[in-house]
């Protein structure tokens, strides 16, 4: 009896070890084999690579292209509010100006990065939501070299869900390919480059965690910029009213009537909307800190670091810093930028709400398109103010937002109100 046990138990762990070693084979040999060979007969080749997105003209046609997703989706967005007014008392509506701007938003990236809106793009949404939650809860976990890699029980759920991410961007990049369309968007872009003899080529998963980066860094942070520009607005009353005259009046195409979506050349001359983003960034920076890790022995302001410590950069404390930008650091004023960035400060590297260096943002421009795009539109059709509902409690999850939304109070403008 205790034989048969003995061989069933060395069976058992036999079985075991052997499904264990073909679920590895298959993880780390097998599958991504495949997934390069099924990419090279596309012709997409493997690495090394460097971050290439084409040539500054085709990257100049996705801002084109972004602008006027952007204008789109912000129509529909001012359609579903005129609904609301029409619904309620048809004078106004309350709405949450923070869920419109994530939908929006997200509607814009999903077709920037894939061309189309997409089911499974919502999907990788809400599990990089997910992922969200659970790296910051990850924060707060011991500093033990090698603890992410453990098989916790959150360790497990953010590796599902990465998996999860990974096969449904895969399937909408095949998607793609099968298709054979070759658009204005980051994976056409990215195909493009690839046939191209003057650039490296992009491996497949290269292509996939470019989709990724872009994904997770674009949705969030262009919907937060415009929830606490939407909110700063309702704050300073006269900065609303200085807007809308200089969207007015720079808005206009021949016939009087300014067109919903506004050119990059129009979006130029709106100089004071671009002075208040700054500031609404400087004051709201999305990211509180930044995190650098020293490469080598360093001394910074005569402090000696050793080779891989850790430095937190407190952007919102220095945004705020008297010693930077003056006396009235604390306050809101977007003249502060008028002449410009530099002018606004004492210190080069003052503004880091986009961080700077190499490793700076390179989505500034797309954010600044986006959201002046939507505020144009919205400043033209829409007058608005706080609703007594909204809680003022910034919270940092990974970027600072307000915690419980931002709820508007929305009207139509009358007709003389346009002028
Ligand atoms: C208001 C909007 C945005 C803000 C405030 C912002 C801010 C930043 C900051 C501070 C960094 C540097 C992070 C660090 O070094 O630790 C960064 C990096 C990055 N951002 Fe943005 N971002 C915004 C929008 C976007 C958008 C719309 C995209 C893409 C479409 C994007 C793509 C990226 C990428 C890919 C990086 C990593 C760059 C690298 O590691 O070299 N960002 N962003």
């Amino acid at each position: 009896m205790e034989a048969t046990m003995v061989v069933m138990v060395h069976a058992l762990a036999a079985i075991l070890t052997l499904w264990l070693i073909s679920r590895s084979l298959w993880h780390l040999v097998w599958r991504p084999y495949a997934f390069v060979g099924w990419f090279e007969r596309q012709g997409i080749r493997g690495p090394p690579y460097r971050f290439v997105l084409g040539s500054l003209w085709e990257m100049k046609q996705m801002l084109i292209a972004e602008r006027a997703m952007t204008g789109e989706s912000t129509q529909k967005m001012i359609v579903q509010w005129c609904n609301l007014i029409e619904k309620g008392d048809g004078h106004q509506a309350k709405i949450d100006m923070g869920c419109y701007a994530e939908e929006l938003t997200l509607g814009v990236i999903e077709r920037v990065i894939f061309g189309a809106h997409y089911k499974e793009a919502r999907e990788v949404f809400a599990e990089g939501k997910e992922i969200k939650k659970l790296v910051v809860h990850a924060l707060a976990d011991p500093r033990i070299p090698g603890f992410r890699y453990l098989p916790t029980r959150r360790n497990f759920q953010a590796w599902k869900l990465d998996r999860s991410i990974t096969s449904k961007i895969t399937r909408l990049i095949k998607e793609r390919l099968a298709s054979g369309v070759d658009g204005d968007d980051l994976i056409g872009l990215m195909l493009r480059a690839n046939k191209s003899e003057e650039v490296e080529s992009l491996s497949s998963d290269d292509m996939i965690s470019e989709c990724k980066t872009i994904f997770a860094a674009g949705q969030d942070t262009g919907a937060t910029l415009l929830t606490w520009g939407m909110f700063l607005l309702t704050i300073y009353p006269e900065w609303k009213e200085r807007l809308r005259e200089e969207v007015l009046r720079e808005c206009r195409d021949d016939d009087g009537e300014a067109p919903y979506i506004n050119s990059i050349k129009v979006l130029g001359k709106l100089k004071l909307l671009n002075m208040f983003l700054l500031e609404t960034l400087r004051l709201y920076s999305l990211l509180p800190f930044l995190l650098r890790k020293t490469a080598s022995d360093t001394t910074l302001a005569n402090i000696k670091f050793r080779k891989g410590t850790m430095i937190t950069i407190p952007v919102m404390t220095l945004h705020r810093s008297k010693e930077i930008w003056g006396l009235d650091a604390d306050e809101f004023n977007p003249m502060r930028f008028e002449k410009g960035v530099l002018g606004a400060a004492n210190n080069t590297y003052a503004m880091l709400a986009f961080s700077c260096g190499p490793r700076g943002c390179p989505g500034r421009n797309y954010t600044m398109i986006e959201v002046q795009t939507v505020m144009t539109m919205i400043l033209r059709r829409f007058s608005f103010s706080l609703s007594s509902q909204y809680v003022h409690m910034p919270r940092n999850f990974i970027s600072l937002a307000p915690r419980y939304g931002l709820p508007l109070i929305v009207r139509k403008l009358m007709d003389g109100e346009k002028k």
